[in-house]
């Protein structure tokens, strides 16, 4: 796997935004063969929109020809919440750029067989061909998507019981109280992920730092699900400079090496 090491969260969001736009530009969609992008919530991604909706508001990138699929849903949060992972997305992206909404692919968490909603969105990535790129963020447990520790690596989307830690990290996003932050959510599974063509993952923060560990000096691990990305034939992982504070002085010294022309602020 690559490991990109930034400055600071803004500039991961450069980074991260000028991959994407520079891969749906090389990739030329047209709407019989549209890019199929993957998209994570929280807050580690939001520069990353910031960015491409500046990007697109400049002229620079079309979303007419890409096609999304989020990785999570909560379940049983009312449709219309404001932290229900569609409202995020409307309200931090798709709102503002030019993707038709017909393009736009979310689990319902509120459907009413949660199996077969899980069925229906494997085989809608199915059905587009598999996912080009997924971007993701990761968990202070090394979750992916709402893959918890001890998640099956060949998993596929279905129903998972969220952790108390993530409960917990996820209680700022519902004025600090965890008794409503979901208990249940939707996933896509770390097979799913594995099956994308390309991985990006961003981390920032120290409170990262650990999971980055895992990922990127630690073994495959299911305790780690984000681990996975060793598995992966293109993956990458993008983080600033606090989110490497667990990783040895060598290994931080091998990827800025290896990525010199690759380090750089957009
Ligand atoms: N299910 C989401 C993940 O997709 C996300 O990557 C992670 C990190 O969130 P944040 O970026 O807010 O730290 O936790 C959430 O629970």
């Amino acid at each position: 796997m690559r490991f990109i090491p930034l400055k600071d969260k803004p500039a991961v969001g450069r980074w991260a935004a000028q991959y994407i736009v520079q891969r749906i530009k090389a990739f030329n969609p047209t709407s019989d063969r549209p890019f199929v992008l993957g998209l994570p919530t929280g807050g580690t991604p939001i520069p990353t929109y910031q960015e491409l909706v500046r990007l697109h508001k400049e002229g620079e990138v079309s979303f007419a020809n890409v096609v999304t699929f989020n990785m999570d849903e909560y379940v049983g949060l009312p449709a219309d919440h404001p932290e229900c992972y569609r409202v995020f997305m409307h309200r931090n992206f798709f709102d503002h750029v030019d993707i038709p909404a017909a393009n736009i692919n979310f689990l319902d968490g509120n459907a009413e067989n949660l199996e077969a909603e899980c069925l229906r969105y494997e085989e809608a990535i199915k059905g587009y061909g598999g996912i080009e790129l997924f971007m993701g963020g990761v968990g202070h447990d090394g979750h992916i998507a709402f893959n918890e520790p001890g998640s099956s690596l060949s998993s596929r989307t279905r129903l998972k019981t969220l952790t108390s830690e993530t409960r917990e990290a996820n209680a700022r996003f519902f004025e600090q109280d965890i008794s409503q932050v979901p208990k249940l959510a939707l996933t896509v599974g770390v097979g799913t992920v594995l099956d994308s063509r390309e991985l990006m993952i961003l981390a920032t923060g120290s409170d990262k730092s650990r999971a980055v560990q895992a990922t990127v000096e630690g073994s495959v691990n299911h305790m780690w699900t984000i681990s996975a990305l060793q598995l992966h034939p293109k993956a990458m992982m993008i983080c600033d400079d606090p989110a490497t504070l667990d990783l040895k002085v060598r290994t931080l010294r091998y990827f800025q090496d290896i990525e010199s022309e690759n380090i750089k602020d957009f």
